[in-house]
């Protein structure tokens, strides 16, 4: 399914402006530019003819199911992996011809952990500032700099071993930052942390962008992508199925309903409102939900007993996933990816 407003240009595609009042040092090129980026493992297309732009200052949280494609995107763009069509830039400069000076201009943070245990937090981040050319006191100054925001300033001289999972998790992000890329890839940042890390990676996101930063950002949670209060770009099957700020998107195909959840497969009752089903959950498409609520139990009959929860759901970027995926965002937690 595609979806307008389509893959992103325009003053549509996202805030994508300084906030601090600073001149852009770039002169308006996009931070990232893919065009028609198609890309197969054998017999497998991870991605189909997949546009994207983000322009600094911009959030872009790209959001997808188990598989959709979201990790195949940031690989190619960080030339990991070369497309088998189609093209990419980060910031004019393209990953498969020049992948060291593309690689200058980016940060990467993959999902997988790269942090290394036996090492202090300090040593890791040197380690990490080397490879990107920085040295001396402009290493330790840069060191200084992105240990604060992460709260990483008091462990700097723990080893990494001793860390617990979240700790480790912001060092990890803190390698990506250390030569301020003007675009940061951040591939589920917030995997396995608690809260407050997650509201402290939330907030140097957003701080990071206020200064130009284009930060492209894969999540499973919704409400992160809500609290960033960018654009969202949804990727579904390998396609970019909707892209553009996120108020927008919801305003355009965020629909309400109530949503029904039975103990088992739901029941088939003729009912006056479009519906669908999803797993063990029925949907009812209804105009104003709270309303309707009660006459969509009065539907029910007999079959109330097998009811385990009711919601109502207001237009979101949830409805808006549903809507453009066909399939409930939280449908891969529930184990029933194929319903
Ligand atoms: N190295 C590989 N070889 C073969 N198939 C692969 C490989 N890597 C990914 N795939 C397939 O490509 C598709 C896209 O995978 P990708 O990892 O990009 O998805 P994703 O959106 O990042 O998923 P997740 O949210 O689970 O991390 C999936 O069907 C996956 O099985």
């Amino acid at each position: 399914m595609t979806t307008e407003p389509g893959p992103g240009r325009g003053s549509d595609a996202g805030q994508g402006a300084r906030q601090d009042g600073e001149p852009d040092p770039y002169g308006g090129v996009p931070a990232l530019a893919l065009d028609g980026v198609t890309k197969r493992y054998g017999a497998v297309t991870a991605l189909r003819e997949v546009d994207l732009r983000i322009e600094p200052g911009e959030i872009v949280g790209l959001l997808g199911h188990n598989g959709a494609g979201k990790t195949t995107l940031m690989s190619i763009v960080a030339g990991l992996l070369r497309p088998d069509a189609g093209s990419v830039r980060v910031m004019g400069v393209n990953p498969v011809t020049a992948p060291h000076a593309a690689r200058r201009l980016l940060g990467l943070a993959p999902q997988e952990l790269g942090v290394y245990p036996p090492l202090t937090v300090h040593q890791n981040l040197l380690f990490f500032a080397e490879l990107a050319g920085l040295r001396g006191r402009t290493a330790g100054r840069r060191i200084e700099e992105i240990a604060e925001p992460l709260g990483l300033t008091a462990l700097l001289g723990r080893r990494v071993a001793h860390l617990s999972g979240g700790e480790q998790r912001r060092v990890h992000t803190g390698m990506a930052l250390l030569h301020r890329p003007p675009l940061l890839l951040l591939d589920e940042p917030t995997a396995g942390v608690d809260v407050q890390t997650r509201q402290q990676l939330l907030e140097l996101v957003r701080d990071m962008a206020a200064k130009g930063t284009a930060v492209c950002y894969s999540t499973h949670y919704l409400p992160e992508v809500e609290a960033l209060d960018g654009s969202v770009a949804i990727v579904s099957g390998g396609r970019m199925v909707a892209r553009g700020p996120l108020k927008k998107l919801v305003r355009q195909y965020g629909d309400s309903a109530v949503e029904l959840t039975f103990a088992g497969p739901p029941p088939d009752i003729p009912l006056p409102w479009p519906s669908s089903t999803d797993g063990r959950v029925l949907r009812v498409a209804v105009e104003q939900p709270h309303l309707a609520a009660p006459r969509v139990l009065e539907t029910l009959g007999g079959s109330a007993g097998e009811l385990v929860n009711l919601r109502i759901v207001h237009p979101s970027l949830e409805s808006v996933f549903l809507r453009v995926t066909g399939r409930r965002y939280d449908a891969d937690a529930e184990g029933d990816a194929d319903a």
